[in-house]
């Protein structure tokens, strides 16, 4: 320690940087913590992710219950009034940055926060506004950035990205055109669409959501498609004619022109390492992202990377398990190594997707025999009576000749999905058989009843099977003489 200016050195103060940093405050650590700005206390998720986008969608459900309530008698008019929809985000972002600012960390968690652009200056060494700081291990927390639109004619249009929405929009879109299919266009597209602007998708994929099982995706497409907002797939912009004409290709053929009032470039992320001084310090990266081991260690054994700058499990909770294990090795000689088994992530539309555990294509890679079971919510009660019915739920069970099978992943597409999905991840985690369920008593009729019924209809099987149906009645008989 005598050397060093601190123990740790965390620059980045976004999910993976709070946390990395946060840890090791609360530990005693004489930890420095670096952002280029004090608004960028929170990283993305605060500011311009996960956060205000939820807080949107709050807000559009609001319009969408109003406008539903319709067929009930209830009259509404008119549209947002985005001001005050951009109010209340930047409300809600201010309660949880009073938790997430310089003076609140270096007050609860003891840290060193420096606002500053940081730089790796060597191997241990990292220099902000002109001062050195080093430390025998330093955190790289960067994050990422959103990708933008470079098509000839891009320089006549703005493009807002998930930073600049919640920052610079400041009319409620009369035409929005959304570029992508992944959770943020979906999220902005139905956002958007519930507060009345006219939405159209351009998706370069053949569907939405395409890390999410096919008939999860198509349960929210029939819902945006239902809320009108015109989704396009395969379809991209091959230039834009003026600052309001795309100009369409779908498929490689021409697909024609659509006009928009503003555009939206939802088209995934970039890490980026730009003034970082990676060379300096010998870190090494491929193609703009930090080359990682499973241990989170990059080419410089004393630096690592955590959250999107990891590369994998782009999520704020993604960052969080990345600073279990980064924890875990810092303190342990037995390391932790990075293993993807029992992940979700929810995309926060109505209907919600959520996934979790392994997916069909990680089961295969992994050479895992099982079975899916796909469970409809046509005779659910709950979905009945809150008109839910068109949702599924699948789920992939381990094959095998004891018991029911371990619960290896699934995914639900349903209003509140996130949350009911949780005892399933909870079983998955525990490594579980999905048997546990099925005598398990939940209040009638709570929409997680539905994680229940494969279970049940599986042990109804068993015990109706021929055999056992006789075997019952043979009981019967001779208890009740
Ligand atoms: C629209 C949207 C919605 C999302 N919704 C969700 C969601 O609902 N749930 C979820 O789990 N995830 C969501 N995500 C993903 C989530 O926001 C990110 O995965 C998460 O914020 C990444 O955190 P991070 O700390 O790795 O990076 P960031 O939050 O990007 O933080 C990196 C920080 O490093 C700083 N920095 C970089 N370089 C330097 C430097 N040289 N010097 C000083 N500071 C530097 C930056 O200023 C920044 O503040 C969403 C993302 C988007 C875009
Ligand atoms: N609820 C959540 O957890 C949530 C919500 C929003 C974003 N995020 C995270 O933020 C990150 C960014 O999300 P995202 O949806 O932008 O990225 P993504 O990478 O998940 O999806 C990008 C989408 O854009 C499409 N695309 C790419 N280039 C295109 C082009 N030129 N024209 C048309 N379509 C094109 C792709 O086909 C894909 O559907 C991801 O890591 C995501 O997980 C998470």
């Amino acid at each position: 320690m005598a050397n060093y200016t601190h123990d740790l050195i965390v620059i980045g103060a976004g999910s993976g940087g709070l946390g990395a940093a946060g840890f090791g405050g609360a530990i005693g650590l004489n930890v420095a913590l670096i952002d280029r700005t004090e608004k960028n206390f929170g990283g993305d998720c605060l500011n311009y992710g996960c956060v205000p986008s939820k807080a949107l969608l709050h807000v559009a459900a609001q319009f969408a219950g109003a406008r539903a309530a319709e067929k009930f008698g209830l009259r509404t008019e008119g549209k947002a009034d985005f001001k005050r929809v951009m109010q209340y985000i930047h409300e809600r972002q201010d309660i949880i940055r009073k938790h997430e600012s310089p003076d609140y960390l270096s007050e609860e968690y003891g840290l060193d926060c420096h606002i500053g652009e940081a730089m790796l200056t060597g191997p241990r060494e990292v220099t902000v506004n002109g001062q050195k700081l080093s430390a025998p291990r330093i955190v790289l927390a960067t994050g990422s950035k959103p990708g933008h639109m470079s098509v000839p004619g891009s320089e006549l249009v703005k493009q807002y990205d998930n930073e600049s929405v919640f920052t610079e929009l400041d009319e409620l879109p009369e035409k929005l055109l959304i570029v992508g299919g992944g959770p943020n266009a979906c999220e902005m597209a139905q956002a958007f669409r519930r507060l009345g602007s006219e939405v159209t998708v351009l998706n370069r994929g053949e569907r939405i959501l395409d890390k999410d099982p096919a008939e999860a995706a198509a349960v929210l497409q029939r819902k945006l498609d239902g809320e009108g907002v015109d989704i396009r797939h395969q379809t991209e912009i091959k230039r834009f004619k003026d600052e309001r004409t795309a100009v369409l290709v779908q498929d490689g053929a021409p697909a024609g022109e659509v006009e928009f009032t503003h555009l939206i470039v939802a088209i995934g992320r970039r890490v980026t390492t730009k003034g970082l001084g990676l060379e300096l310090a010998g870190v090494h990266t491929k193609e703009g992202k930090i080359v990682v081991d499973d241990y989170y260690r990059t080419s410089n054994k004393a630096i690592f990377a955590v959250g999107d700058a990891y590369g994998q499990e782009m999520f704020s909770h993604g960052a969080e398990k990345h600073n279990t294990d980064l924890w875990t090795n810092l303190l342990s000689p037995i390391d932790r190594k990075h293993k993807l088994q029992h992940f979700s992530w929810v995309t926060f539309t109505d209907p919600e997707v959520a996934t979790f555990g392994l997916t069909p294509r990680q089961l295969e890679e992994q050479g895992i025999d099982y079975e899916t079971v796909q469970q409809s919510f046509d005779h659910d009660d709950r979905a009945v009576a809150a008109d839910y019915r068109d949702s599924v739920l699948i789920l992939y069970i381990a094959k095998t000749s004891f018991g029911s099978g371990k619960l290896l992943g699934g995914t639900m597409a349903a209003p509140g999905a996130g949350e009911m999905i949780q005892e399933l991840l909870l079983l998955n985690m525990l490594d579980l058989d999905y048997g546990k369920l099925t005598n398990k008593l939940y209040a009638y009729p709570v929409g997680s009843r539905i994680n229940q019924k494969p279970a049940r209809d599986r042990a109804q099987q068993r015990l109706l099977s021929p055999l056992s149906k006789r075997a019952l009645q043979i009981a019967y008989r001779l208890q009740n003489r």
